[in-house]
């Protein structure tokens, strides 16, 4: 089948790739003209492990091609997916532009029969808009038919999860339709569920508001942890072991973030509330999450005490979760923003990433971030801060002083070497 991916971003380039690799002939598209150059070239412009592999062995099986003229590929080839983003709007509604952008150019180039999947997370109804804006655009309703399949794969994992994801959503209005979409998919071995469009689109958003739920059920459990000395990461293994609750997502931390989290959320609200519906465990799961990081700056500013000049701190990690490059609504680096308003140094490292913020110092390799550090911050997971000589670490600080943001290290381990280690609801 041929298909035309529109938006080569996380979700569009991981798709595209995986789509020709299972045998298709794709063609991503993007309107970002610099970035289509660039994928023509072999350069990826985002950082997800696997991807630039696939993307070059389909690209020289002559399965996946790169093109900037969108609407050219829209209208050649029978099955356009759409991967646009939806930011989040001021109002926390879900910004709808690229996605309305995107319809318009469909509207100028539909002429033979069409499948046109939604895979960008969209508000519930969102496929009703759409089909009554082809016809108020003047496109006959025979030409196509408009799938919604939400995604689910994670950043740092895009690859695997499309490979082998739990489940494949297809909400179509027909069967004719969501079996168009089942048999593009016929490779991947996975359980398939068909809805109708409404309720795949609130099966998006109601996965990420719970996955949401359970971050801040842990880390508001993580407090009570820390009340009673008791650890957090046993209680949640403990929880884990009930097949009804499972173990995954009870990680405590810093508070989840990301381009999808905390968009999504707000996006659930506001659809929520155009329909009179009060989402009241939504807004406890956001006010947790805002206030973890505030938690956390109180225990240092506490252990570092009252004076803040020339204190430094240490902060590995910026990225909003490890092994991906995305910065988005990024935990870490929102704290390293609260430790600078607060006065204190801080000098930075991410295996990745260093985007400008003001004041912070950002070092080209984590033991030089901790030179002279009065305490270091683990922001982010990632595996080579947990494989880190941390006897050099400490030889390296003034100060003992390690905040596992992430309880991604072993406490005996770091009391070992002289650290006063503390974690999110650790003893
Ligand atoms: N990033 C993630 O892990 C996941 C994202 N999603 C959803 O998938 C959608 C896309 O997300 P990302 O891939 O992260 O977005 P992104 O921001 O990385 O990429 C979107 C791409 O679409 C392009 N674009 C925008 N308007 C266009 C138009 N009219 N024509 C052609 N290209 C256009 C942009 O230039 C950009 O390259 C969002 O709705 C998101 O919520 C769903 C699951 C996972
Ligand atoms: O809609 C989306 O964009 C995607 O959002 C999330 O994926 P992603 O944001 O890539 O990353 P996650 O692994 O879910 O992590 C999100 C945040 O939660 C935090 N987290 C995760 C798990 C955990 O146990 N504890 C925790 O604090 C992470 O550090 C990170 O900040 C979902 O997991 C995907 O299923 C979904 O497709």
């Amino acid at each position: 089948m041929n298909i035309c991916v529109v938006g080569a971003g996380y979700v569009g380039l991981t798709t595209a790739a995986v789509l020709a690799d299972i045998g298709h002939i794709v063609y991503c598209t993007d309107r970002d003209t610099a970035r289509i150059s660039s994928l023509k070239e072999g350069i990826v412009p985002i950082y997800e492990p696997g991807l630039t592999e696939m993307i070059a062995k389909n690209q020289a099986e002559e399965r996946l091609f790169f093109a900037a003229n969108v609407k050219r590929h829209m209208m050649n080839c029978p099955v356009v997916v759409v991967a646009v983003g939806t930011p989040s709007a001021k109002n926390g509604s879900a910004d709808m532009k690229y996605i309305l952008s995107v319809v318009q150019d469909l509207s100028l180039v539909i002429r033979s029969p069409k499948t046109i999947i939604i895979k960008s997370t969209v508000p519930p109804g969102t496929a009703d808009r759409i089909d009554a804006l082809l016809q108020e655009y003047g496109v006959s309703q025979a030409l196509y038919e408009l799938v919604s399949n939400p995604e689910f794969l994670r950043e740092g994992s895009a690859i695997e999860d499309t490979v082998h994801p739990d489940r494949i959503v297809i909400g179509a209005a027909n069967e004719e339709a969501a079996l168009i979409v089942k048999d593009l998919y016929q490779a991947i071995e996975t359980r398939f569920l068909l809805t109708q469009r409404i309720e795949a689109e609130l099966i998006k958003y109601a996965s990420n508001a719970f996955l949401a739920t359970k971050i801040s059920f842990i880390n508001e459990i993580s407090r009570i942890c820390e009340a009673y000395h008791a650890d957090i990461t046993e209680v949640a293994q403990g929880i884990g072991m009930d097949n009804r609750i499972g173990p995954k997502f009870l990680q405590a931390g810093l508070g989840y973030g990301g381009s999808c989290f905390p968009k999504d959320v707000n996006a659930l609200n506001y659809a929520a509330s155009t329909k009179q519906v009060k989402m009241e465990l939504l807004q406890a799961v956001k006010k947790i999450n805002r206030s973890q990081l505030g938690v956390y700056l109180n225990k240092l500013n506490h252990k570092l005490g009252e004076k803040r000049e020339n204190i430094r701190i240490a902060v590995w990690g910026a990225t909003f979760k490890e092994n991906t490059d995305d910065t988005r609504y990024s935990q870490a680096i929102a704290f390293m923003k609260l430790l600078t308003k607060q006065g204190y140094q801080v000098y930075a490292y991410d295996p990745l990433v260093s985007p400008p913020i003001p004041s912070v110092v950002w070092c080209s390799d984590k033991y030089e971030a901790v030179k002279e550090a009065d305490a270091l911050v683990i922001a982010t997971g990632w595996p080579e801060f947990m494989e880190a000589d941390f006897h050099r670490v400490k030889l390296l600080m003034k100060r003992n002083l390690l905040l596992d943001g992430r309880n991604c290290l072993d406490k005996k381990t770091m009391e070992a070497h002289g650290f006063e280690c503390f974690g999110v609801g650790r003893p």
